[in-house]
């Protein structure tokens, strides 16, 4: 029996149309397939919990239908099964996990493949926490940033512009206006930062990302050298900055380039502790809070995802 889960919402409703087209052809039709809808956030965690747990021996593959923040649940979902087969089929507003693992833009064509030939993208996820308690870890695909970006992600993610944006095919610049009106009022914070041990930052910083590939707001080009088949994070410092230079690095991120910047730093390594004497903005994998501490680590096993 094949799962899908299908967020009918993600990329403003372009996840259930795909769907829809999946669900008209006959390999679905051919195939025992059970769909579930989510309905609200952390529901997609909520099925694959209860389906790995209830289904764990007929589950042939769980599918998932919808952006990152559907896939990222899920992956947590079936957090103690990782024996159940995920499989991915992006339909999201910014499809950066998509963008960096190179899996292709065609729904129909990639649930045939995951149900006769699955074609494979094995990675090492991270693993977060955001307090000291010893709760259990939770994963992440793309990155978690901590200061400007995530206020910027927090501010464009509640603002009507991106719906604009999005039905035109320029959900990028939804995070443009959102810098816009984030950056007049952003302090740099003061942010310490320990890679594998060593501190390599304790001072002011605009902010830090932790990265598993390069892509993030919907193609921002954030950590040129990250790469999933990377046993390493790419962490990316950008420290204290002028304001009109913050427009200059965000102009330059879309190639990539901004890391020729004197205020970006780079740096290579596993284990990342991220402190602030202030809670600050963080956002995992696109989606937003605050904190005053994160640790991450690159999780002890690789996953596998079908596309
Ligand atoms: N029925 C629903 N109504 C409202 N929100 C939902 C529903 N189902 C899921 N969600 C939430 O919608 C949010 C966005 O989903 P998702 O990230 O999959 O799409 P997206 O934002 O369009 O794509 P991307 O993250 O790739 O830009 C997630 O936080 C998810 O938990």
């Amino acid at each position: 029996m094949y799962i899908v889960i299908v967020n009918p919402i993600a990329g403003y409703g372009s996840a259930l149309k795909r769907f829809q087209k999946i669900q008209r052809d006959v390999s679905f039709k051919n195939n025992q397939c059970r769909t579930f809808f989510t309905e609200y956030k952390g529901h997609a965690e909520e099925i694959a919990a209860q389906i790995a747990e209830i289904y764990k021996e007929q589950v042939k593959t769980v599918i998932v239908i919808g952006g990152d923040g559907t896939f990222h649940e899920v992956m947590n979902g079936l957090n103690a099964y990782p024996q159940i087969p995920m499989a991915f089929i992006p339909a999201g507003s910014g499809n950066d996990f998509a963008r960096g693992a190179g899996i292709p833009n065609d729904p129909l064509n990639s649930f045939k493949h995951i149900i006769r030939a699955p074609r494979k993208l094995t990675f090492l996820p991270g693993t977060y926490q955001l307090k000291l308690s010893p709760r259990k870890r939770k994963f992440f695909m793309n990155s978690i940033g901590i200061g400007f970006d995530a206020a910027v992600a927090n501010k464009a993610e509640g603002s009507l512009l991106k719906r604009f944006f999005n039905r035109i095919r320029i959900g990028s610049l939804s995070y443009v206006t959102a810098l816009l009106a984030v950056l007049p009022k952003y302090e740099a914070l003061p942010i310490m930062v320990k890679v594998d041990g060593n501190v390599v930052h304790d001072t002011r910083a605009l902010m830090v990302t932790v990265a598993n590939h390069p892509y993030y707001g919907g193609g921002m080009k954030i950590a040129p050298q990250a790469s999933l088949k990377d046993e390493l994070y790419s962490i990316i410092i950008i420290e204290r900055i002028a304001k009109w230079k913050i427009l200059l690095l965000f102009i330059t991120v879309f190639f990539g380039k901004h890391t020729s910047l004197r205020e970006v730093k780079e740096y290579k390594g596993k284990s990342i502790i991220i402190e602030s004497v202030a809670k600050i903005p963080v956002q995992i994998d696109g989606e937003t809070t605050t904190t005053r501490r994160c640790r991450i680590e690159k999780a002890a096993q690789r996953r596998t995802i079908y596309y």
